[in-house]
C-alpha cells in the first residue's frame, strides 16, 4: 500500500510537535509537510532541537499548502483559528483532522457562551465527528472532518462512559475534579504558567466556567440519552503533561465492587488503549502513551462511586488520539504508530 501523506498545520506547538514525533515513527504514513507561519524556511528540528537527526523537514507556510497532494491534514492551531482553514479547506480532497475546540459543540448559543467567539459559528460544524474511538468508532471510519476531544474531556468521559451508558448513576450530580500539566496551556508564554508560578505551587483555576464542562456535559448526554449536569474544576500540577482525574458520582440503585469492575471491563473489551488497573494510577504510569488508565472503586459508607481516570495531556488527550483516529479512517490497525511504552520514572 502506498504511504499516506500527511500535512501538520502549526507544527511549532505542542500538540503538533507530538504529531510530528509519533508520525516519523508510522509505517503507513509520511510526513509531507509541516507549517509554521512564525518560522518559515527553518528546519522543524531548528525549532524542536531534541529531534535533530530525526524530523529535519523544512517547516513551509500554510499558503503553499497547494504544491502537496496530501490524504490528511492536522490542525494543530488555536481555538478560532482552526475553522477559518476547514472552511478555507473545504473543496479539498483531504480529510482532517481539527485539535483545536472549534467543531467540538454544537449549538450556537454554546458557542458565544463558552469559547466567546462573537457570534462566529464554525461552518461545516454538522459534518464533524467527534473524535472519541471508545464511543464512535463506526461514524470516525466514514468521517471527513473530525473534532478531536478536549484532554480533559479525554479523561472524564471515559470515566464516565459506562456507568452513564447503563443509566446506575444520577445524571445531574457529577463532580470532576481534574489536575492537569502545564504543557495543556500551550507553548506561548503565559504569566499565569511562569516558573514562579507553578513550580513549587499548586492552584485551582476556571471554576464554574470551564469550556471543558460544556464538552463533556455535550458528549456525554449523548452517551446517556439525558441531560447530565457536571460540576468541573481543573487544577494546575507543577508538571510536564499528565491528567489525573477523579470523578465522584451516586449510584441510582445497589452498588458492588463486583458488577461495577465487570461493567467496565464489558465496556472497554476491544479498546486497546484503555487499561483497567488494580490499584490507583499514576500520571507516570501513562505518560509518553496513548494509553487512559482507569481505576474504579465503590465506597459503601459514604454509597459513592469513584473513578480516577489518568492520560497524557498531549497523547491521549491531543496528538496520540488525533493519530488513532487517523488509523482508524484509513482503516489501519487502530494501534499502528502508538506502541509506546509508558515513561516511568
Ligand atoms: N496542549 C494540550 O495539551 C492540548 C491542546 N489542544 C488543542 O490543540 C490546539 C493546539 O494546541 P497546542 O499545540 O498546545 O498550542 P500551541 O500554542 O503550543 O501551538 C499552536 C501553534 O499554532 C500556530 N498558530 C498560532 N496562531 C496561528 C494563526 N493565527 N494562524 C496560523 N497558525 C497559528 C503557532 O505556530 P506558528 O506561529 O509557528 O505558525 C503555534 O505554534 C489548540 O487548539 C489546543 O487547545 C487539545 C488538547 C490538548
Ligand atoms: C493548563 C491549561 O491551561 N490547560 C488548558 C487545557 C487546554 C486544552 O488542551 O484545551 P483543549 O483540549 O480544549 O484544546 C485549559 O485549561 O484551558
Amino acid at each position: 500500500m502506498a504511504k499516506k501523506k500527511i500535512g501538520i498545520i502549526g507544527a511549532t506547538g505542542y500538540t503538533g510537535s507530538e504529531l510530528v514525533r509519533i508520525l516519523t515513527n508510522h509505517p503507513d504514513i509520511e510526513i509531507t509537510m509541516i507549517t509554521s507561519e512564525s518560522r518559515v524556511g527553518e528546519l522543524f528540528s531548528d525549532v524542536h532541537p531534541f529531534l535533530q537527526g530525526i524530523a529535519d523537514q523544512k517547516l513551509v507556510s500554510i499558503n503553499q499548502i497547494d504544491d502537496y497532494e496530501l490524504d490528511l491534514v492536522f490542525l494543530a492551531l488555536p481555538h478560532g483559528v482552526s475553522m477559518d482553514f476547514v472552511k478555507r479547506f473545504k473543496h479539498k480532497p483531504f480529510k482532517i483532522i481539527d485539535l483545536s475546540g472549534d467543531f467540538r459543540l454544537n449549538s450556537k448559543e454554546v458557542y458565544e457562551e463558552w469559547y466567546k467567539l462573537n457570534h462566529i459559528f464554525p461552518e461545516g460544524i454538522e459534518k464533524a465527528v467527534f473524535g472519541s474511538p471508545e464511543l464512535f468508532f463506526d461514524k470516525i471510519k466514514d468521517a471527513n472532518l473530525i473534532a478531536n476531544p478536549g484532554c480533559f474531556p479525554t479523561s472524564a468521559i471515559l470515566g464516565l462512559a459506562p456507568l452513564l451508558k447503563a443509566n446506575l448513576i444520577e445524571e445531574d450530580n457529577i463532580i470532576v475534579d481534574s489536575k492537569t500539566g502545564v504543557t495543556g496551556a500551550g507553548i506561548k508564554a503565559k504569566t499565569v504558567n511562569l516558573y514562579s508560578n507553578v513550580n513549587d505551587n499548586f492552584k485551582a483555576y476556571g471554576l464554574k466556567y470551564h469550556r471543558h464542562t460544556i464538552e463533556m456535559q455535550g458528549v456525554l448526554d449523548k452517551v446517556s440519552e439525558k441531560e447530565t449536569c457536571i460540576q468541573f474544576t481543573p487544577h494546575l500540577l507543577p508538571v510536564d503533561r499528565g491528567i489525573l482525574t477523579t470523578i465522584y458520582v451516586r449510584p441510582t440503585g445497589k452498588m458492588d465492587e463486583i458488577k461495577l469492575k465487570e461493567l467496565y471491563a464489558d465496556f472497554y473489551a476491544n479498546a486497546p488503549f484503555v487499561r483497567l488497573r488494580k490499584q490507583e494510577p499514576a500520571i507516570k504510569d501513562v505518560r509518553g502513551t496513548n494509553y487512559c488508565d482507569l481505576y474504579v472503586t465503590y465506597d459503601k459508607r459514604t454509597n459513592m462511586v469513584i473513578v480516577i481516570s489518568v492520560i497524557d495531556n498531549l497523547i491521549k488527550g491531543a496528538a496520540g488520539q488525533a493519530v488513532q483516529n487517523m488509523n482508524i479512517m484509513f482503516n489501519l490497525e487502530e494501534t499502528k504508530g502508538l506502541n509506546l511504552i509508558p515513561l516511568n520514572p
